[in-house]
């Protein structure tokens, strides 16, 4: 909708009104077609003002529409109806101008922005392209190469920013819709035609090619496989070298492109699955909009060790005081030193003051007594952990909530060693943890929804997206990632090289290949848990019985590198090798094939010609399937949580949408039918074996992934 008044007696105002963003759907269409239309025709106007309500400009096209058959009238020409008006139209630009909410601005004559306003084009997110006309118009208000950041980044730029590129005519700190009211009067009457943008020219850019060019590689080298960055450069380019009917052409086939492709459906499902995460739901019926979250204001970590500092670090830059607790003093002035040095450089990129006084640094626990939140960071070891905890709740004032990183031991076992269980959550950080976007907030049966609703808040507050989830050995992330690198190493032994396997997963989207990464995050750190399973095994037995642990299928491989002091990166080899410890840059390593070839014949298993359909299918399968286990088990509410945690934490391609979405694209019967064709080679491999949700699924008749949520309550009262 969009209301329509007169003010200042010849001044139409036109005011969006869709909360809670103001999106353009077709009503809102409806709404400024009509109301432009009136004010163009009433005389007593001269000129026109649009703004939106409850201090939001416009949050763009009404991306829920996408999905369905769109009605109402289309953005392209209702924003050329403005940009043609023989009245000058102000933006009266508050909070945020984003895609289409942008473009409409573009079409205005004028643009005046609130100083604390926000504007982007961020389609390309969306797998899509500013297709109402930005990008033809864009380029030619701020020239090729500005232009060309923020379409293909969709990065958001501050009021400032936008008036020094030229984007917005005047910023003010007062009451927006007045300045623009203000403004519209002292312009009424001006000639038009140099403030209507689609009638100007790119500015002159020299050597534009060779600028397109390097924008394209980086783009492609950047993009991963995503499609709309590529088409996004392109329609720019179109701009600069096409007249505007022309370059609009190149917009609109571009866009039929990308607006029907797989990739801008997974995208706009990340965006949505961001944000129902946030309404989370716990077994017991406890839920985010019935769990009052306690405030938090002081907070403490104990042990400053990798984890422990990123901790630290990420709370004290959402201006919450913070206690950071380590016992061995060493350790402690080399974690002050760290902390400070992550502090500011972290405030020096976000231009404000870094908050080194938020941090006190203590070796006695006795120091966290009046904390409201803890989060124990200390070795991963339950003994020790235990202890912390007993003696936190002792120290604590009554209700301090009591948070664990760990990453693999019992949350409910430590909550039972503590005299108020229901206090005790898991909040499981990635590393480095003031970077990574990801946080497993970790519920047990007595934690209390308002321990949940507590630590989902604070990870909000540290801009993590933060996910609930049941207490299971791994959670959801690790429990997931288990089956995939196992899939990984029983290629090694079946034929398959790191580099062929790392290239597939590679080409597929993800940032590094699983043995890249396993290089980068240490060998050890999974042969320790290996070895606390009692699975590995010394000696030199060959054959398939000594590959055979547990009851099932077992690969040595990466215990045996492990047993050559090949730990990855740290000590320079690992799955490659690299020029010194330390060192990023992986190279093949002649000695791992031999290693692997010996290896092979040893145990009596003759390589195979692997290709890249196998390997994705077998470490992405067995991954989503464990999925389904944790859906089943219901560790992960539902499928959003589960490729939120994907998407955010363990590199999968954002574009094709994480792990269950993915599986729904791939269609539920064709992941099924390969699960039981490698089960059926692999009999002794467990994590082959389809889960009974998906064949429920499928029996069902494979529900579209929005409907598995209904399809599993279903499913679950049936059994
Ligand atoms: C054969 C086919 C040929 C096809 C040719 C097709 C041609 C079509 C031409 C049309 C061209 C259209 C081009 C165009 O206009 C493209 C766009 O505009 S795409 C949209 C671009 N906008 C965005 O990406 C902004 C997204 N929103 C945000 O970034 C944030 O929401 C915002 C900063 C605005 C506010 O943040 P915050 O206060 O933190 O609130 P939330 O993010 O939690 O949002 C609150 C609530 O609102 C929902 N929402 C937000 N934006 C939109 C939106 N644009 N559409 C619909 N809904 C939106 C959001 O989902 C939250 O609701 P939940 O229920 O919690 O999910
Ligand atoms: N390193 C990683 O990538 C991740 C680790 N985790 C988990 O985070 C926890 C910490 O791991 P890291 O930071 O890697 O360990 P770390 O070994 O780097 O640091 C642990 C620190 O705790 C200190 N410490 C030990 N006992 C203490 C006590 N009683 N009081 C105060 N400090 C004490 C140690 O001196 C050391 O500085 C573990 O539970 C681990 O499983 C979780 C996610 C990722």
């Amino acid at each position: 909708m969009a209301e329509y008044n007169r003010v200042s007696e010849c001044v139409g105002l036109i005011t969006l009104r869709n909360p809670p963003v103001n999106a353009l759907s077709a009503a809102v269409r409806q709404g400024i077609v009509d109301t432009v239309q009136r004010a163009l025709s009433d005389p007593n106007v001269k000129s026109v003002v649009i703004c939106g309500q409850n201090g939001i400009f416009c949050g763009g096209a009404d991306i829920k529409e996408f999905g369905s058959n769109m009605t109402g009238p289309p953005l392209i020409p209702m924003i050329h109806a403005i940009e043609s008006a023989n009245k000058p139209v102000v933006a009266a630009i508050e909070g945020s101008a984003l895609g289409g909410g942008l473009e409409l601005a573009l079409g205005c004559h004028y643009r005046i922005a609130h100083s604390k306003a926000r504007l982007g084009l961020p389609e390309v997110s969306l797998g899509l392209l500013p297709a109402a006309g930005g990008s033809q118009r864009l380029p030619r208000l701020i020239g090729v190469p500005a232009a060309l950041n923020l379409i293909t980044t969709g990065r958001h730029v501050t009021a400032a920013e936008a008036l020094q590129l030229g984007i917005v005519d005047q910023v003010t700190d007062h009451n927006t819709v007045d300045a623009a009211v203000k403004f519209a009067l002292s312009v009424a009457g001006r000639s038009l035609d140099p403030r209507r943008i689609s009638t100007h020219p790119c500015p002159q850019q020299p050597d534009l090619d060779a600028l397109f060019e390097e924008v394209m590689q980086k783009v492609r080298q950047s993009a991963r496989g995503a499609i709309a960055p590529i088409a996004c450069v392109q329609a720019v380019r179109a701009a600069a070298t096409l007249p505007y009917a022309q370059g609009m052409e190149r917009e609109r086939e571009l866009m039929a492109t990308l607006f029907t492709s797989g990739q801008a459906r997974a995208l706009q499902y990340c965006f949505f699955a961001e944000r129902a995460v946030g309404r989370w739901r716990m077994p017991s019926g406890a839920r985010w909009d019935t769990s009052k979250p306690r405030p938090v204001h002081k907070a403490a970590v104990i042990g400053l060790g990798t984890m422990g500092r990123g901790i630290t670090v990420a709370l004290a830059q959402t201006g919450l005081s913070v206690i950071a607790v380590e016992t061995q003093e060493k350790q402690l002035m080399e974690a002050k030193q760290a902390i400070s040095g992550m502090l500011e450089r972290g405030a020096k990129r976000r231009g404000v003051a870094p908050a080194l006084d938020g941090v006190i640094y203590s070796q006695n626990i006795q120091a966290v007594a009046d904390v409201d939140l803890v989060i124990e960071a200390v070795f991963e070891d339950i003994a020790l952990k235990t202890k912390v905890f007993q003696q936190l709740s002792a120290v604590c004032k009554p209700g301090t909530l009591l948070c664990t990183n760990t990453s693999a031991l019992d949350v409910d076992q430590l909550a039972s060693e503590t005299p108020n269980p229901e206090l005790v959550v898991g909040m499981h950080f990635f590393a480095p943890a003031h970077v990574m976007k990801l946080l497993e907030v970790v519920y047990g049966p007595r934690s209390s929804p308002q321990a949940v609703a507590t630590a989902m808040q604070l990870g909000k507050k540290m801009g993590k997206a933060s996910v609930a989830v049941g207490n299971c050995r791994g959670f959801v992330g690790n429990r997931m990632l288990k089956p995939y690198i196992e899939e990984a190493f029983f290629l090694l032994e079946e034929g398959a090289t790191p580099e062929l396997v790392d290239q597939a997963l590679e080409e597929f989207g993800f940032p590094m290949g699983v043995f890249r990464m396993s290089d980068l995050s240490g060998l050890d750190v999974g042969w320790r848990v290996r070895k606390g399973d009692g699975l590995v095994e010394p000696g030199t037995a060959s054959g398939r019985s000594a590959r055979i642990r547990q009851g099932r299928r077992y690969s040595p491989l990466g215990d045996l590198l492990c047993e050559e002091g090949r730990f990855g990166q740290k000590t320079g080899r690992g799955w490659y090798q690299y020029d010194k410890p330390g060192s990023r840059v992986a190279r093949s390593d002649p000695w791992l094939h031999s290693f692997l070839g010996a290896y092979r014949a040893q145990h009596g298993l003759v390589a195979r010609r692997i290709d890249h359909q196998e390997v994705l299918e077998r470490c992405l399968y067995a991954l989503i399937n464990e999925g389904f286990h944790i859906l089943d088990d219901g560790i992960a509410a539902g499928p959003e949580d589960i490729d939120v945690i994907y998407v955010s934490g363990y590199g999968w391609p954002r574009h094709r949408g994480g792990p269950m979405f993915y599986a729904n694209m791939v269609g539920l019967a064709k992941v099924l039918e390969r699960l039981e064709h490698y089960q059926q080679l692999h009999p002794e491999v467990p994590h082959l074996q389809p889960s009974s949700l998906l064949r429920r699924l499928v029996a069902s008749g494979s529900p579209p992934i929005h409907k598995w949520g209904e399809a599993i309550k279903k499913l679950h009262s049936q059994l």
